[in-house]
């Protein structure tokens, strides 16, 4: 029997169609009927139950992991179902696991990189799960400088081998996930090295334990790296350390699709550039930003839910206090995060068919595209995971006290999520790279080069150097074209501003080096005129549902706007806009936020997240947040008993004795 609803009356105010909402939402109403009837069967299956995760030690936490994760193909078995379903309803169980590695880089590393034959022999056993891998590239000295590594792969013409090698302490691989204790293979990143040279760094498809009794294969020591950041949180993986002392493997497990070692030892280029390497992190990046968005949308889904439940202040005459909600810093603070992660949403969805574009180009032998794909979607990852990582935390605080329980589902959200703004590349690390491709296509714009895709507007230069904005009134900051030029302007100014210096340097490195906080910064620049770009590019789709284009546009300009408002020293030293115009721009936002509050339960119902999927209290459909906080106290294993243990021990014989001394 359903409970009661105490957000009806907030639904009830909603101005659009959430159903047609949430196949938006989702990219089809297909991708939507799926993941909602996979969301349903992990929420209704006892074994993915969530209760007590964060209570259980690191040894309990990781073989319920691997449960789930046991049962999870089980029921993918089962129910036959197709990768698609298979991999949303991974996605629902919810708790990160060797799987994610597995399906996430293993499988994706042998695609991208391997031969038509490696793929025609490893991917089966990968698909049938009948061998387990991991991406193993970091080590203990060195993860964004991969040239850097120290493992080596040396190969030996007498026997047809590769002899992998750790050779110092620092060489350990450290951090795979699922290599601690899970794996039976890894793609393992090592320097090649044939009749005494060196190549460089390649991947090569390692056995790591045995089929059979899952015992190190001799020669390897390997085990988990201990525990991480928060309680629950990541600590269900087994990330891991590896050291080899001289394994020996076949020649063919080295990837070769870029590059060939024949029987004799000779390297031989493929006819495939190096750079197809980027069509993998195209993947993996794509993989990132839309997960970013699913976090971003969970997190502000259960601060929306509870500031409309939560009440303080503001009864004047006796009546109702005010739901915090209604406070406009309440508001200022939520409904940009609420913009954000439909915007990234949106985003996720253009670089999914990137993804499909650059595939489609490189079956074609077309590479040109690459460099552009691969800037962008670095630089795409790094903003979204680092303003998603910042947003759980800005939700954790405005659901104030009760968003510092776990029982919020906030702590352990931000736990797992923030590794994201380290791993598949520390996110400074990638706007640097995205800066190195700004400036190299500034420098080439002379030569008469156009700049492609994401970078298109650079070739229009001149005159965003010297375009004024055309805004006089606040709603002339809801035209798609206004906002789209002062992105573009500020985005190419900092740019040709960073190019300038950097020309200044008689050794580029130097400038580089020097320069690379200010041009950190233009990738930023760069990256949100891309968000904000593709948001537009979404409005301008026909889409179905009343009201649901008004709200989509409403949530475009309160994202681009609250960037506006939050990068002003940008947009004002670059002469984009006027301090006035600046100010005419905050008075549009807040009349957005007017607009927006009413259907804000709505836009995050729209996210249709089952409560077993939320996890929190807090963020509950229903509503009904104070009752249950007070029964979750109560599972606490605290208040198993009333007079809790080591009282006896310690505190009992401390209190005795105060209580002699008292006596003296
Ligand atoms: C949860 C988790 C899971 C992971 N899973 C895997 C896995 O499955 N497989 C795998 O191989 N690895 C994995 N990693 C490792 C991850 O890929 C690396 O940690 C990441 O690439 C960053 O490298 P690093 O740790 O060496 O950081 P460092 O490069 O040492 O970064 C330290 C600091 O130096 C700065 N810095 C570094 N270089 C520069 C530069 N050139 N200019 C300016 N600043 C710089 C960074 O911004 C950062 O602030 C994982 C990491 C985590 C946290």
């Amino acid at each position: 029997m359903k409970g009661v609803d105490h957000l009806a009356h907030e639904r009830n105010k909603t101005e659009f169609d959430v159903d047609a909402m949430k196949i938006v939402w989702a990219g089809s109403r297909h991708a939507f009927e799926l993941s909602d009837r996979m969301a349903r069967l992990v929420a209704s299956d006892p074994a993915f139950q969530k209760d007590g995760r964060i209570r259980l030690g690191r040894k309990e936490l990781f073989k319920n992991t691997l449960r789930k994760a046991a049962h999870a193909w089980k029921r993918i078995l089962e129910l036959h179902l197709t990768e698609e379903e298979a991999g949303w309803l991974r996605n629902f169980v919810d708790e990160p696991s060797f799987t994610d590695l597995h399906w996430g880089m293993f499988v994706p590393a042998i695609k991208g990189q391997g031969t038509d034959e490696q793929q025609q022999k490893w991917l089966p056993l990968a698909y049938k799960m009948q061998i387990i891998g991991s991406y193993a590239q970091t080590e203990l000295g060195h993860g964004s400088n991969v040239q850097g590594l120290e493992t080596t792969a040396t190969f030996d013409p007498e026997t047809d081998e590769f002899v992998i090698h750790s050779p110092t302490l620092t060489s350990s691989k450290w951090w795979p996930g699922g290599l601690g204790k899970v794996s039976t293979h890894a793609i393992v990143y090592a320097r090649l090295i044939t009749n005494g040279q060196e190549h460089g760094v390649h991947g090569f498809i390692v056995q790591l334990r045995s089929l059979d009794d899952h015992m190190p294969i001799p020669g390897i020591t390997i085990g988990d790296i201990g525990m991480k950041f928060g309680n629950g949180a990541y600590n269900t993986m087994d990330n891991g350390v590896l050291t080899f002392d001289h394994i020996r493997i076949p020649r063919n497990q080295m990837l070769m699709r870029v590059l060939q070692v024949t029987r004799e030892g000779k390297c031989v280029k493929s006819n495939v550039p190096r750079q197809l390497i980027y069509g993998t992190m195209v993947f993996v990046r794509q993989t990132i930003v839309a997960d970013a968005s699913t976090a971003l949308a969970r997190a502000v889904c259960i601060a929306t839910r509870y500031s409309a439940v939560r009440r303080q202040f503001g009864s004047q005459d006796g009546g109702m206090e005010t739901q915090v909600i209604d406070y406009k810093t309440q508001q200022s603070r939520l409904f940009p995060l609420l913009a954000s992660a439909y915007a990234f949403r949106f985003v996720g969805e253009w670089l999914k068919w990137l993804y499909t574009d650059v595939t489609q180009r490189l079956q074609a032998n077309d590479f040109s595209i690459l460099p552009e794909a691969h800037a962008c979607t670095a630089g795409l990852k790094s903003l979204t995971t680092t303003a998603t990582a910042d947003a759980i935390e800005e939700c954790r605080k405005l659901c104030g006290g009760h968003g510092y329980l776990c029982a919020s589902g906030l702590p352990e959200l931000f736990a797992v999520y923030v590794p994201a703004c380290t791993y598949e590349g520390d996110n400074v690390v990638l706007l640097l790279q995205v800066a190195r491709f700004l400036m190299k296509t500034v420098s080439q714009l002379g030569s008469g080069k156009k700049p492609v895709g994401t970078t298109a507007y650079l070739g229009r230069v001149q005159d965003l150097l010297q375009c004024c904005c055309d805004v006089q009134t606040a709603e002339d900051w809801l035209k798609p074209s206004v906002v789209l030029e002062a992105f573009e302007a500020r985005s190419a100014r900092m740019c040709v501003a960073r190019a300038q210096n950097l020309s200044k340097f008689e050794n580029p490195e130097d400038g580089f080096a020097e320069l690379s906080a200010d041009l950190v910064e233009a990738s930023v620049a760069h990256c949100q005129l891309i968000v904000v770009s593709k948001f537009i590019d979404k409005l301008q789709q026909d889409i179905p549902g009343k009201g649901v284009n008004r709200q989509l546009q409403n949530l475009c300009y309160i994202y681009a706007l609250n960037l506006l408002h939050k990068y002003l020293g940008d947009f004002l030293s670059t002469g984009c806009i006027t301090p006035k115009q600046a100010s005419l721009a905050n008075d549009q936002l807040r009349s957005l936020y007017s607009q927006i509050r009413p259907n804000a339960i709505a836009l995050v119902d729209a996210f249709n997240y089952t409560d077993h999927y939320l996890g929190s209290v807090l963020g509950r459909y229903d509503g009904n947040v104070y009752p249950k906080l007070y029964e979750e106290a109560w599972k606490d294993p605290l208040n198993d008993s009333v007079v809790p243990d080591g009282y006896h021990e310690y505190i009992h014989p401390m209190l005795k004795q105060q209580l002699r001394n008292a006596r003296l």
